[in-house]
């Protein structure tokens, strides 16, 4: 059976585990294994974009075949994730512009093989890009069965992502933060500053955990009723989103409460961006209620500590920024030097 003839019963069992998930990261790891076996590939990148088409994080999937004592086959699959400040190789690059125009495969002979990237959308946009080479490029009913494997894919992911997101603001909600924090923890931990750099990060800067949480929301609920606290809530909400880049990521935590991570150079930088946010809503002048503040904690994300220990670093960070008025953005690290904060250690009886 020669190499580009597919088999279809493997694909249905991948396109069925595909559609067994119930997480959008997971899927889109699911969506580079199944295209690798099913063409055959060993190598596939996911590279997501934004609306302006930036790179906003990328997936690679990398699957080996080695023999093992006996001499038989042993596949290992590997996928490795960058959140932020991804490096695009220049060929990629210049097919994903052609894909960006076309919405159409772009291919590229190089070194005796041809690189293809593929468009991936998402209700008719274009969300990111799919790149791999391969010997003899597609044929074209290898070019049908991809096709049809990213429709299943896009509109699974849509469904799937509806359900990550809360209701009233868009952003995603506390049961996408609690999946997904514990996966992608040790990459953010591990990214600091201190590491070795890597083939593609550069290091030069650290992760983020904010804690960002709306003034006496209460006052607004009770003086102008549950509906003009709704459109608040959902004005905060876009206007915090906006203040960050599309690669960072923001949740809705609870109520009023928001949870957003960063990456930034220095603590400096980072305090900038949480003024810039703060001094946003600050300045905004809210139907019927006029001015809304809020209060921001941020903590760094350190590889020591567990997500759970940074959130209640963030939390306690913002809890001082209320005592000490309100409408401030602290930063953990800072507070605990001048003394304003004791440290925090689970286990420890000053956590409790
Ligand atoms: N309108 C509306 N209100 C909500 C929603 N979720 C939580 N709230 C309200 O948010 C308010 C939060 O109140 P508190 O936790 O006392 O905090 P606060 O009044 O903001 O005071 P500080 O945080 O101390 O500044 C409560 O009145 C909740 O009912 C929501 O989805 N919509």
């Amino acid at each position: 059976m020669s190499s580009n003839v597919i088999k279809l019963p493997p694909l249905l069992e991948r396109l069925g585990s595909m559609t067994a998930i119930r997480d959008t990261e997971l899927l889109e790891q699911s969506l580079l294994k199944t295209l690798g076996a099913v063409l055959g590939v060993n190598d596939v990148s996911l590279y997501k974009t934004d609306e302006y088409q930036r790179c906003v994080g990328m997936l690679n999937q990398h699957r080996s075949v080695v023999l093992d004592r006996e001499g038989v086959e042993r596949v290992t699959e590997r996928i490795e994730t960058v959140y932020q400040n991804v490096e695009v190789p220049a060929p990629e690059l210049a097919l994903m512009e052609n894909v960006r125009l076309t919405h159409k495969p772009s291919t590229w002979q190089i070194d005796g093989s041809t690189l293809v990237v593929l468009p991936l959308m998402n209700a008719r946009r274009l969300c990111g890009h799919i790149a791999f080479r391969k010997a003899n490029g597609l044929s074209d009913t290898e070019h049908a069965i991809v096709h049809g494997v990213l429709e299943v894919y896009a509109n699974y992911y849509s469904l799937l992502d509806d359900s990550q997101r809360d209701q009233l603001t868009g952003l995603y909600n506390r049961h996408a933060l609690d999946t997904g924090i514990e996966r992608m923890w040790p990459l953010l931990a591990q990214h600091g500053k201190s590491q070795a750099p890597s083939r593609r990060r550069t290091a030069e800067y650290d992760y983020w955990l904010a804690m960002l949480d709306i003034d006496h929301f209460k006052v607004v609920n009770d003086t102008h009723g549950h509906v003009v606290g709704d459109e608040i809530l959902l004005l905060v909400s876009r206007m915090v989103a906006d203040c960050f880049r599309k690669s960072d990521l923001v949740y809705r935590y609870g109520g009023e409460e928001f949870l957003a991570i960063t990456s930034a150079a220095s603590e400096a930088d980072v305090l900038d961006v949480m003024e810039r946010v703060r001094l946003r809503i600050e300045g905004h002048r809210f139907p019927q209620v006029g001015k809304v503040t809020i209060s921001i904690g941020v903590a760094r994300i350190d590889a020591q500590y567990s997500a759970h220990e940074i959130i209640a670093r963030a939390d306690r960070t913002l809890y001082q920024a209320k005592r000490d008025g309100r409408n401030r953005a602290y930063c953990y690290d800072l507070l605990q030097s001048e003394g304003a904060l004791p440290s925090l250690h689970f286990g420890s009886a000053e956590l409790f």
